[in-house]
């Protein structure tokens, strides 16, 4: 009988380092206390945490810091030699958290991150320091928090051709969306809110104006559609323009509003824009509520996929991060953006107001005489085609309320009629249109 091969070795812990310890590393840090056993048998190694960095060493977070080494400088965790990943919580796209991102990478770490606004700008240069160095840059946090999309794009639909990818990218702004429809609550109130339960982003506007949800998005749509990451060429409209009536009459036209992400890729180039959208009531991004996000990305072979969870929060974006490490402590890993920077190619940006579909319009305007042959004027005169039209006397933004369906046209159109509008003495305020999902 031949003799048995003497057991493997236990592989040796693998020893995190945390940077930032707010929302996001407080529950790294609790996670990876509560689930410490099973992690290391799925890991098939311990994953240690050795040392944690933040600004402000006595602040109470909640957690239990004491067991951990405490580093007042970030920068001592990239140089010390017990530190295989280090765990970025810090947030921003520049500042601190690059130069940390940078130093660690450069110093052969391995890097976890949270932070979609550095991913969004710096992301390729980042890939190309990991791909020099042969160590992981791992960002499943950044892109819809607890939802495993990156990983199921880059790894459960890298078979696929992908066209499309769109959905709910920002759990801020769909939990300000939710508060208002369910509730009636005032736009500040539901954002109070949101803070408060740790969604919201260190300057909200970066959600409200949907900024964040274009940090994610043009991170997904570099990862689905194998194009260089190019955030600047995204644009993006928030939900500030939005007033509980808006969320009234999408829900009398069968709708709800949600702030959706598109990207897509054709023969007329890369279009990614986020703006809030009526979604018809029965799609399935109608139904996520609160602070969940929701993406559906078409492949061509698979179909559509579509998920849905936490998009923000403490706990599912531990939970991401987590994953990320345990990837690494099993050597799971491959080039950030499924392909090596150099294999990613450019597209042109695509014009998003060229893309036609149906809009809602509102405008508020004084109840007088001539008003509505106004607006059909500038509808005309812009070629939009009206398909239905109400007015509601009861308005309280201090006028009547008109409300209308166009037909099928480009944004561009419904933008130029609202822009002769908006210059009108009869209009009061901003006149506010949203494309009608048909998808
Ligand atoms: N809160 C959430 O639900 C989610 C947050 N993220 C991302 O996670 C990252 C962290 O977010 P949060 O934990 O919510 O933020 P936070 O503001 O609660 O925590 C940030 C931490 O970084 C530390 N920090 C900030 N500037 C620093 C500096 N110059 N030097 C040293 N430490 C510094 C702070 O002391 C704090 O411990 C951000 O990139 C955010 O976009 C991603 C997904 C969800
Ligand atoms: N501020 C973000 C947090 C996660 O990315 C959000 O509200 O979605
Ligand atoms: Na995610």
């Amino acid at each position: 009988m031949s003799p048995q091969p003497a057991p493997a070795a236990p592989r040796p812990p693998l020893r995190v380092a945390l940077a930032g310890i707010g929302v996001v590393g407080g529950g790294v840090v609790r996670l990876l206390e509560a689930n410490r056993d099973l992690i290391a048998r799925r890991a098939g190694r311990a994953v240690e945490i050795v040392a944690i960095s933040a600004r402000d060493r006595q602040k109470d977070r909640g957690v239990d810091l004491s067991p951990y080494r405490w580093e007042d400088d970030m920068a001592a965790l990239v140089e010390a030699d017990d530190v295989d990943v280090v765990v970025e919580m810090v947030g921003g796209a520049d500042g601190p958290a690059l130069t940390l991102a940078r130093q660690a990478l450069g110093a052969g770490k391995a890097l976890v991150t949270a932070n979609k606004a550095m991913i969004a700008h710096h992301g390729l240069d980042l890939a190309r320091i990991a791909e020099a160095q042969d160590r992981p840059l791992k960002y499943e946090a950044a892109v819809a928090g607890g939802i495993p999309v990156i990983k199921a794009i880059r790894e459960g639909a890298s078979a696929n051709e992908i066209a499309r990818v769109y959905g709910i990218l920002n759990g801020t702004c769909n939990y300000i969306l939710t508060l208002m429809e369910r509730e009636g609550a005032s736009f500040a109130d539901a954002l109070a809110a949101a803070q408060a339960e740790g969604y919201a982003e260190a300057d909200p506007t970066f959600d409200v104006d949907g900024i964040d949800a274009a940090h994610k998005l043009s991170i997904l749509a570099a990862l689905c559609f194998g194009t260089r990451l190019d955030f600047d060429t995204v644009t993006a409209e928030g939900i500030r323009g939005l007033i509980a009536a808006d969320i009234r009459e999408a829900a009398a036209l069968g709708h709800r509003v949600r702030l959706i992400g598109m990207a897509e890729r054709d023969e007329s180039g890369l279009y990614q824009h986020v703006q809030p959208c009526l979604v018809p009531a029965d799609h399935p991004l109608a139904y996520v509520p609160g602070a969940l996000n929701a993406v559906v990305a078409e492949g061509n072979f698979v179909g559509r996929l579509f998920f849905e969870g936490a998009g923000a929060g403490a706990g599912p974006t531990a939970s991401a991060i987590v994953a990320d490490i345990i990837d690494i402590a099993r050597d799971e890993y491959g080039p950030a953006f499924a392909m090596p920077v150099d294999a990613l190619d450019a597209a042109p940006a695509a014009d998003a107001r060229a893309r036609v579909g149906k809009h809602y319009v509102r405008l508020i305007v004084e109840d007088r005489i001539g008003v509505l042959a106004e607006i059909a004027t500038a509808m005309r005169d812009a070629g939009v085609s009206i398909e239905s039209f109400i007015q509601r006397g009861d308005d309280a933004e201090g006028g009547v309320l008109i409300a209308l369906v166009t037909h099928e046209g480009p944004g561009r159109a419904v933008a130029a009629a609202l822009a002769a509008l908006a210059a009108s003495d009869h209009v009061i305020g901003t006149p506010m249109h949203m494309p009608i999902l048909a998808l």
